[in-house]
């Protein structure tokens, strides 16, 4: 059970009212959203899924949703509505459907610019909130420098993402999404399209045709039916096509060491080793992503050991293929034909051997590209971006954790607290800096393994490291910024007598091995520990050290340590309305009747020192501390 030994405490609850005219707007959220907050009706009406990243503040809803804008970017008043912001700036570096277009348009600024140098990629791209590429631009880790942390999201409107540096967008919290799903079926159509002409010379008779001959014995084909085909890469596009030549009479076997041998089962088809789908197949169809792994899967040595006439069809990548290796197996007969849609380099060189192979037929990467298939891309891609510019967690994302709707939606309130606790617990360090071992311990009615916290930790690893760097930390590239600066957070769930209606009851911040500024916030154990709850949807401090206290966590805190005794809130309510500074709401926890107590005082506007001085003046105050939140 976490340490959270608050005193039995009374609390006082002064002014409570005062909390409906807390005009703080949060500056929570999920992307590297921060400064600028965009939100009441104006976003919502954008947004199609209400029901995500807000939440009800006296009866007003106020959205967690916030937008950071480059300070290049200007927001105006309009006096009807709240704060409208600028619209986010989406460059399009490729062809996109035009449905796409229009749901892009209706969010933010479009701007296509197609067949950019990588220069001039670099000189755009900071000036744009959201990229979205095909296979044909490169999305380097210049590129991504180049955004100079502006760059929001980079949509991939396709499937394969190994033209985008993901390392480097995760580095720079630049969230990555693909649209994985409205491809398939092209991609496995040509797929079968180029298996089926590449065993019946299609384009070779064609080409031949249009020469003015007629060479009906030169293009004899071979047949498909009874052959065997094995599929590499068992995912979508490999598993469709492995549906489309059974139908076509083949044998299909299929090589993925991550496929779940059910699904393989369910399309009749066997899963079996590298070694036993090359060796054995008549024809390869190649459906893995490029990756490290499978960079040049297929070369000399692969091809040794195929059954000699093979024939290969290729739409994944080309990278999966030694293509010199490739050039090298047709010319001596060990692989008769190929059909590639994909290459090393795309375009390949006009000379390229492989390209000019007699024995080759070649498409220019167009496995993606039906009118219908695009139109689906264009519309999966710009969802998904115009959900990331929002703040809301995408079911695409590449380099972020995936987490449902349903479950951000009922977090929303709990990740501001986090937040907020983040940033208090820096600021209760000495000297801010230093922090290495944080705990964290929630605190729920449920089963704990029903508590996703990937979001929380997220948001308090945001509220501890930003305050104290210039990092910008969101849910993609928060625990590569915490490790980088050398930040140990761990968790624990303790299951507690409270409603399982709520996901968590209390989040108690831990950190050990460093110094406090306050030491009532300090455990006999030697860290400092605040804990929080929401309460009617707010954030609410509960816990400071062993104290109780309760006060909403907005505007600025002032905790102070005194004697407990009569007029303390009269006299610090008078120093800080002397010097007209608005306490928005006030509690006070106390060990015991006339022993020690923390008055927790939260106020609109941060009062100068010299007020704080008076505070620290008062002869009952043991010690206190100014936070900002
Ligand atoms: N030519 C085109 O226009 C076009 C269109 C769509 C997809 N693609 C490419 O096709 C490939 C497959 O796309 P998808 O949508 O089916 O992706 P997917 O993620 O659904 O499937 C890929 C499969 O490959 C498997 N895999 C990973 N490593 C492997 C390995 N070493 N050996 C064998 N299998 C391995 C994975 O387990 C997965 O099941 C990708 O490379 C994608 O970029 C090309
Ligand atoms: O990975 C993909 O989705 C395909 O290769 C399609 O690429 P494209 O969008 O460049 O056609």
């Amino acid at each position: 059970m976490a340490s959270s030994s608050a005193s039995s405490a009374c609390t006082k609850h002064i002014f409570p009212s005062t909390l409906t005219s807390s005009s703080s707007s949060s500056t929570t959220s999920l992307l590297s959203f921060r400064d600028t907050t965009i939100s009441i009706p104006k976003l919502l009406s954008h947004s199609k899924h209400h029901q995500r990243f807000y939440f009800a503040v006296n009866n007003a809803v106020k959205t967690t949703v916030d937008t950071t804008l480059p300070s290049s970017v200007s927001t105006t008043t309009n006096p009807n509505d709240s704060v409208v912001a600028a619209k986010p700036t989406i460059l399009v570096s490729e062809k996109l459907g035009s449905a796409g277009i229009e749901v892009l348009r209706a969010f933010g600024h479009v701007e296509c610019a197609y067949d950019l140098s990588p220069e001039d990629l670099c000189k755009k791209i900071s000036s744009c909130d959201a990229l979205i590429v095909r296979s044909g631009t490169k999305v380097t880790r210049q590129v991504l420098e180049a955004a100079k942390g502006r760059l929001k999201v980079v949509g991939r409107a396709g499937v394969g993402i190994d033209n985008v540096d993901l390392q480097a967008a995760t580095e720079f919290g630049c969230l990555v999404v693909n649209a994985p799903t409205a491809n398939t079926i092209a991609a496995a159509e040509h797929g079968i399209a180029l298996l089926a002409g590449m065993a019946r010379n299609v384009a070779q008779a064609d080409a031949s045709m249009k020469a003015g001959k007629w060479e009906r014995s030169k293009y004899v084909g071979v047949s498909l039916v009874g052959k065997t085909l094995a599929v590499m890469g068992f995912g979508k596009v490999g598993s469709e096509v492995a549906r489309r030549a059974k139908g076509l009479g083949m044998n299909v076997i299929a090589h993925d060491p991550y496929a779940p041998a059910d699904r393989a089962r369910a399309v009749g088809v066997e899963l079996v080793s590298f070694d036993q789908a090359i060796s054995t197949a008549d024809f390869i169809s190649l459906h893995m992503p490029l990756t490290p792994a499978t960079n040049k899967i297929f070369d000399d040595h692969t091809f040794s050991r195929m059954k000699k006439g093979v024939r290969i069809v290729n739409v994944a990548r080309g990278g999966v293929i030694d293509e010199d290796a490739l050039v090298k197996a047709l010319d001596d007969g060990i692989v008769a034909q190929a059909a590639l849609d994909v290459f090393t380099e795309e375009p390949p060189a006009k000379d390229s051997k492989l390209v000019q192979h007699r024995n080759v037929t070649v498409t220019p990467h167009l496995g993606a590209s039906t009118k219908e298939a695009q139109e689906g891309v264009a519309i999966e891609i710009a969802e998904a971006v115009v959900g990331a510019l929002k703040g809301e967690l995408s079911s695409t994302a590449v380099n972020a954790p995936m987490v449902p709707p349903e479950i951000v939606s009922e977090l929303a309130p709990y990740v501001v607290l986090a937040e907020k606790l983040g940033r208090l617990a820096v600021q209760l360090v000495s000297g801010g800096k230093g922090i290495q071992s944080v705990k964290v311990v929630y605190t729920t009615g449920r089963d704990p393994d029903d508590l996703d916290t990937r979001l929380l930790r997220a948001m308090i690893t945001k509220g501890i490291i930003e305050p104290i760097s210039d990092a910008i930390v969101n849910l993609v590239n928060a625990d590569f910024t915490a490790k980088q600066k050398g930040l140990r957070l761990s968790e624990e769930r303790v299951v507690v007598d409270s409603s399982p209606d709520l996901p968590v009851h209390s989040i108690q911040v831990q950190v050990s091995n460093v110094e406090s500024k306050f030491a009532s916030a300090v455990l006999d154990g030697g860290q400092i520990s605040i804990e929080g709850k929401v309460k009617y949807g707010v954030p609410h401090l509960t816990t400071v050290g062993s104290f109780a206290v309760d006060v909403s966590l907005e505007g600025n805190l002032i905790l102070c340590r005194q004697v407990d005794q009569p007029g303390m809130i009269g006299r610090v309510g008078n120093i800080l309305g002397d010097e007209n500074v608005n306490v928005s709401f006030m509690s006070v926890g106390r060990t015991s009747r006339r022993r020690k107590a923390i008055m927790a005082i939260g106020v609109d506007e941060e009062p100068n020192k010299d007020t704080l001085h008076k505070i620290g003046a008062v002869p009952a105050i043991e010690e206190f501390v100014f936070l900002n939140l």
